[in-house]
């Protein structure tokens, strides 16, 4: 939980078509392809950034090298997860990045950074995930920060709960609002599926809601291990979609404080199956 964010000088890409998967329709347990592979697990930025600054004194300098190198090639795509306070943002977030639930979760203040390293067809791409604040009160100081320079929308809603699925609409004229771009990927994403004797919202009613948007529907459980890898296929997609759409290449800059800066270096296309 942080106030800070990394310094960001990309941009959003400024071309590629329509939702992920461009295609509508719900996805439930949809896998993760086969080309992608997890790296990394969770990590949050702010601590490795710290840590990194603070290794820097004591680690031989060829291991800041080929880190650096190796940073240099890497592309990083943005995803913010946005929904009602509760939901389970960061608890999905968690389950992407680490691979568990968390045991226990506060309110998120302002946001949270995780990130993760992924391989598709050969590329590793960092994932960058921000979990947002879904109380207002915790919320506004930050809230063009989030959609700055965004890759890709998360939208997500407690399937318990029919007004978390109806401020859906809030959620996304906010998003509008910041001028995120039509071509920005999103998906919604029903979480708590497993409270299967309290569930408020309808797969049909969330399928249409997500088609008249042109989104890909996930109805998912944070908390369920059976349902990690639909967990997975959220962030996955988004990231595929990105690979497949993106013809910028971007620098990871390593400052002397540790934070992240983010600058275009050249150009790249990609095609990916996913
Ligand atoms: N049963 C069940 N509970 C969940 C699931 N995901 C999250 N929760 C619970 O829902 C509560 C809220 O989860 P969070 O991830 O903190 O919610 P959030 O959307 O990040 O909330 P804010 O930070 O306030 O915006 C916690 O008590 C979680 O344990 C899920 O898939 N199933």
């Amino acid at each position: 939980m942080t106030n800070d964010s990394p310094e960001e000088e990309t941009r959003a890409p400024g071309s590629g078509g329509g939702g992920v998967g461009g295609g509508k329709g719900m996805t439930r347990r949809n896998r993760a392809d086969d080309n992608v592979t997890m790296l990394t697990s969770s990590m949050d930025l702010h601590r490795a950034g710290r840590s990194r600054a603070s290794s820097s004194s004591t680690d031989p300098a060829p291991s800041i090298t080929s880190s650096l190198e190796l940073s240099i090639q890497t592309r990083i795509f943005k995803i913010i997860v946005i929904g009602d306070s509760n939901v389970g943002k960061t608890c999905l977030t968690f389950r992407f990045t680490g691979g568990s639930f968390p045991d226990k979760t506060e309110a998120t203040i302002g946001v949270d950074f995780r990130e993760k390293a992924v391989v598709i067809q050969g590329e590793t791409i960092k994932v960058q995930v921000w979990d947002t604040a879904g109380q207002e009160r915790f919320r506004k100081s930050m809230v063009e920060h989030y959609y700055r320079n965004v890759h890709a929308v998360v939208f997500v809603y407690d399937v318990t709960k029919m007004a978390s699925f109806r401020n859906l609409q809030t959620w996304i004229e906010e998003c509008n609002g910041h001028r995120v771009s039509a071509s920005v990927p999103r998906v919604l994403v029903g979480n708590k599926c497993d409270l299967v004797d309290q569930i408020q919202v309808p797969s049909n009613t969330a399928l249409k809601f997500a088609d008249s948007h042109n989104m890909l529907l996930f109805e998912t459980s944070a908390k369920d291990p059976k349902e990690s890898q639909n967990v997975d296929s959220i962030f996955m997609a988004l990231a595929c979609r990105l690979k497949a759409q993106k013809s910028l290449l971007y620098r990871d800059v390593e400052r002397e404080d540790g934070r992240v800066r983010l600058t275009q270096q050249t150009e790249t296309k990609s095609n990916c199956p996913c």
